[in-house]
């Protein structure tokens, strides 16, 4: 079993305590569930911004604790008004040290499309991400199969929730659906770890030419980000090279105005 796996069985789990303790009717009732939604694609497309969506993460599987004293607030506010045209916040506890109430914080302060960076693979967290205050979810291809990402994103826009369908193989394109509005290319290949920002150049001439495209993982500087776009990726997830620096939000700073 690879660390994939491992994370897909324990989150199972974790999903069914949750809808045993709060059922969807609770998280209906959440004041933010109808709350008009930012457009993550749009935000993307913006050409007033650069397309860097900046990650707030504590701690991963590959990388261990990253930043473990960094303020989500003044981190995610240093983000915004610098010009991240998304933030993505990791919502995992298990592995990635976040939480639902990082997103919920996050969004009780910003307006800014937020991603919910989520091991998806029940409705229920579909739900979960709107009750919350996300504007976009993850899918992950290789923790779902082609069906189950196609009823997650019809949920998701039955809720107004944007998709970010993230890939890391040819294969995974098959995982493609109508209702999917950005893809993304995982530069990090999640069973090993091992990462790679060639995975993006070579599945670009793959990925369907009218859809916004992200590249995601082991983006270092903005060089990297300078050859992604001149490869023809509309923005770039960038979450270790700021989180791992004592100030995320100037480290973000300082990147952004060399993009
Ligand atoms: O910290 P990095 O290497 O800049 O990567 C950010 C982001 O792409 C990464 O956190 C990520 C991409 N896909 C994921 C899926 C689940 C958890 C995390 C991720």
């Amino acid at each position: 079993m690879n660390i994939l796996d491992e994370i897909i069985a324990r989150k199972k789990t974790a999903v069914a305590d949750a809808i045993k303790a709060v059922p969807v009717s609770k998280l209906e009732q959440s004041p933010l569930f109808s709350r008009p939604v930012v457009s993550f694609r749009n935000a993307i497309g913006d050409p007033a911004r650069k397309g860097i969506i900046a990650e707030f993460k504590r701690k991963s599987p590959s990388e261990g604790v990253i930043n473990d004293k960094a303020d989500l607030l003044q981190v995610t506010s240093a983000y915004t008004h610098a010009g991240a045209s998304a933030l993505s916040i990791l919502t995992d506890t298990a592995y990635f040290g976040g939480s639902n109430g990082d997103l919920e914080m996050a969004r009780s302060h910003e307006q800014v499309a937020l991603l919910r960076k989520e091991f998806i693979v029940n409705e229920y967290q579909v739900f979960e991400a709107r009750a919350i205050g996300a504007d976009a979810i993850l899918l992950i291809a290789a923790a779902l199969t082609a069906k189950e990402v196609l009823l997650l994103s019809l949920r998701a826009r039955s809720l107004g929730l944007e998709v970010l369908l993230e890939l890391h193989t040819e294969e995974e394109l098959g995982h493609l659906n109508p209702f999917v509005d950005v893809v993304g290319v995982n530069n990090r290949n999640l069973g090993t770890f091992s990462t790679a920002l060639q995975t993006s150049l070579d599945l670009f001439p793959a990925l369907p030419a009218e859809m916004f495209k992200i590249s995601e993982s082991g983006i270092h500087n903005p060089a990297d980000v300078k050859m992604l776009k001149d490869a023809g990726y509309d923005g770039c997830l960038v979450g270790t090279a700021f989180m791992k620096q004592p100030d995320p939000g100037r480290a973000f700073r300082d990147f952004i105005k060399q993009c």
